[in-house]
């Protein structure tokens, strides 16, 4: 490289410019512009702004606790098992009041089971024999309720029998009747509780409202007169999933209380709450529905260890929400993007209309200014 031409290069970045304009008076390129301009504000108001409302973000760092709590009683006078009163301390499982809780409708009750040995359910194939070598004396039975003492419990006159186990005897009694067990259960009410928090803006918002009051409360059920009463009727939960509460009560299955929050942070806050409600287990699959056992242990006078086994069937709830929050950005318009666009634009068009190098000064309506 010649002396010259390296001195040039390192004076080049020290030059200054200064933008030259030229103004056209023809009407045709004024209207385009115009009409360009038009359409890139148009484009900006009512798509960017009102449409998409893109000069909004969303705020993703939310917290929220859901709390439950539930109400109601039930009673039945069966002659199989007694009087049964059930209250939600009976009936509601966690009694914590979380996001998934459970309600009892429909139960086995095998009370008194303690440590020894009985038959093992004659139903069990894996159990059967005909003599004590069909019973290894230590060993579980498939499928079965305990572990096999070595004897075979001869009861027919026809030589079949059933393995005596060592299990929590009497084993569970026979399937539920038809009628479910908790009647009233369609009629509890649930409370549901939902606070929302946006860190980012220190927002809170639930879906109680100030102005509802305790007494309200007390006789407000969620409704499509009442939307805005945090308080539903079991049964009333049954049928908005699309389902009936007789039939769902008796093998059990699962409900999903899907809040929807949509609020928008801008100027004050404004939160539209959406409930939806919708059955998540697969009522006609072969095993639908929804059960589980659990048992209460206690001692008797000897100091016993007994217990009473529960198989219990139930609605299981899953309160979930959707959350989504939109606030005005700390947006900037690209400003320069937006001019760069224009001014390529126009460069074009006054290059197709001779107002460019040498074209400029035989072309009337080129203007150097
Ligand atoms: N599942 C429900 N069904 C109907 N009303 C309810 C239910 N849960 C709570 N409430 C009522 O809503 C109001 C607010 O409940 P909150 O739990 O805040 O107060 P509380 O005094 O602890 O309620 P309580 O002692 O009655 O359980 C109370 O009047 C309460 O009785």
């Amino acid at each position: 490289m010649s002396q010259v031409d390296c001195r040039t290069l390192c004076f080049s970045i020290f030059y200054y410019k200064t933008q030259k304009y030229l103004l056209t008076t023809d009407i045709r390129v004024g209207l385009l512009y115009r009409l360009t301009q038009l359409g890139i504000l148009l484009y900006l108001l009512w798509w960017v702004f009102l449409e998409q409302k893109s000069y909004q973000t969303i705020d993703n760092s939310i917290e929220s606790s859901v709390i439950s709590k539930i109400k109601g009683t039930s009673y039945r006078n069966s002659s199989d098992s007694g009087n049964n009163f059930w209250d939600s301390t009976d009936f509601v499982l966690p009694s914590l009041g979380e996001n998934v809780f459970f309600i009892i409708t429909n139960l086995i009750m095998t009370p008194n089971q303690r440590q020894t040995t009985c038959a093992e359910s004659p139903k069990n194939p894996n159990a059967q024999c005909s003599q004590d070598s069909d019973c290894p004396k230590g060993k579980s039975v498939i499928r079965g309720n305990g572990v096999m003492t070595g004897n075979c419990l001869i009861a027919g006159g026809d030589g079949s029998g059933t393995c005596e186990i060592f299990a929590w005897c009497p084993l569970e009694n026979s399937p539920h009747s038809k009628k479910i067990v908790l009647e009233n259960a369609e009629n509890f009410t649930i409370y549901v509780k939902n606070h929302i928090r946006f860190s980012k803006f220190n927002i809170s918002k639930t879906n109680l409202r100030e102005a509802q009051s305790k007494s309200y409360l007390k006789s407000c059920r969620f409704g499509p007169d009442s939307m805005d009463c945090p308080i539903f009727r079991v049964g009333n939960l049954v049928n908005y999933s699309g389902n009936n509460f007789q039939a769902m009560a008796k093998d059990g299955g699962v409900i999903e209380i899907q809040m929807h929050w949509d609020c928008n942070l801008d100027f004050t806050t404004v939160c539209k709450l959406h409930y939806s409600f919708h059955r998540l287990d697969n009522s006609n699959s072969v095993s639908g529905g929804y059960n589980f056992r659990f048992a209460r242990y206690y001692q008797d006078a000897n100091g016993v260890e007994l217990r009473k086994l529960m198989k219990v069937y139930g609605i299981r709830f899953d309160v979930l929400h959707l959350i989504l929050a939109s606030i005005s950005a700390d947006w900037i318009i690209p400003c320069s993007l937006r001019d760069t666009v224009i001014s390529l634009c126009f460069s074009c068009i006054l290059h197709h209309h001779g107002c460019h190098g040498t074209a400029l000064h035989q072309n009337p309506s080129c203007v150097e200014v």
